[in-house]
């Protein structure tokens, strides 16, 4: 049987002509690039990815089909994904279905058969931008009417959509330490290196008020990855500055880390096209190690507001282009890095910052 055909339109006009892989349909979102290797499932299921395409730079996806117990959210959320090579067939012996089954019954249109690097390369230069997949449109005018409506990822809110509805617990209830987990779209593998670390973890929704968490009686807070522009938060913003006042451990990542940043003042800016992958050079400046690590973000911290910061240090960096990959607050048990200690996939490099999160919570 023929392959069925799909087009993908960006914003800026460029057209690419492919085969339609996952549900039959047209999907709309911001255009990104993924340098990982492997871990497609994980990307894919990652909250932080919400109303994204994905490109995957390597070029063979879906050979391993999909494995239940790998993914980091019960479902896919993105918004597309842009393949190279696709694989229906896969070859692992626990994996329960192939890519494809799981694209199409998560309700996600794909395109195989394009120039990834091509469109990577044209990404890279030209910045981020709005995209679309479809397999039901060819024509660019019909195209383009569905590309206006996909609304911009600057100024977008997505945590309330992404996060959990009702408070969840994780790990074992006699644990000694109590971690609040603030759910902007948290990734499982978060909570896998909490619980791991002998917390008792309770997960509660983006807009849940300090008075709710604090009934609870935690012993930190953690605030977690997800999709957006943390700069129209401000819901999240005032909350942290309330759990800031509590004097009690706090660790953020990824867009935990933007929004503890614009509690105490830090601006935070959209990127020309992000950090997407799991080879980012981060150094700590603290111990002077370097660490490979796992990254996903479009926003970052504005790097003057935080030098000019009293309160606040830099305490990573990323070797790449200098951008603040890490803050500790001086006059708060509060950290945050914008890459992704648990990562998950990636490198196990940054595992250590769980650690020092323990620490941190065992010496308040
Ligand atoms: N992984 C994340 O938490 C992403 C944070 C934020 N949405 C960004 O793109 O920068």
């Amino acid at each position: 049987m023929d392959k069925q055909k799909a087009t993908l339109l960006l914003q800026d006009g460029t057209v690419f002509h492919g085969t339609l892989i996952g549900k039959h349909g047209t999907n709309g979102g911001e255009i990104c690039f993924n340098t990982g290797m492997t871990g497609y499932q994980e990307i894919y299921t990652d909250p932080s990815y919400t109303g994204q395409i994905i490109v995957n730079t390597t070029p063979h996806i879906g050979n391993y089909g999909v494995i239940d117990t790998e993914v980091e959210s019960d479902s896919a959320t993105i918004a597309g994904i842009v393949v190279n090579s696709f694989s229906e067939v896969y070859s692992r012996l626990d994996a329960s279905q192939s890519l494809n089954d799981y694209l199409i019954s998560n309700g996600i249109t794909g395109i195989a058969d394009v120039d990834t690097r091509k469109i990577v390369k044209h990404i890279r230069s030209k910045g981020a931008m709005n995209a679309i997949i479809s397999s039901e449109f060819d024509n660019l005018e019909d195209l383009q009417k569905e590309l206006e409506k996909v609304p911009d990822m600057a100024g977008l809110e997505l945590s309330s959509k992404v996060c959990t509805k009702e408070p969840y617990f994780v790990g074992n209830e006699n644990a000694s330490i109590k971690v609040a987990c603030l759910d902007f779209g948290i990734k499982k593998n978060i909570l896998r290196n909490l619980v791991d670390r002998g917390v008792y973890c309770k997960v509660f929704p983006a807009k849940t008020s300090l008075k709710e968490m604090e009934a609870w009686g935690p012993n930190a807070y953690f605030l977690s990855n997800g999709p957006g522009d943390p700069a129209v938060m401000d819901y999240a913003v005032d909350t942290i500055k309330e759990i800031l006042a509590l004097n009690k451990p706090v660790f953020g990542i990824c867009l935990g880390h933007q929004l503890l940043a614009e509690a105490v003042g830090i601006k935070t800016y959209k990127m020309h096209h992000g950090h997407r992958g799991l080879n980012h050079p981060i150094k700590n400046i603290l111990s002077g190690k370097s660490e490979i690590t796992s990254q996903n973000h479009g926003f970052n911290v504005v790097r003057e507001d935080t030098e000019n910061n009293p309160s606040v240090e830099i305490t990573h960096v990323h070797l790449n282009d200098n951008t603040v990959a890490g803050i500790k607050l001086k006059d708060r048990p509060a950290f945050s890095v914008q890459y992704h200690p648990e990562s998950s996939p990636g490198p196990h490099d940054s595992r250590y910052l769980f650690d020092d999160f323990i620490s941190l919570i065992n010496n308040n």
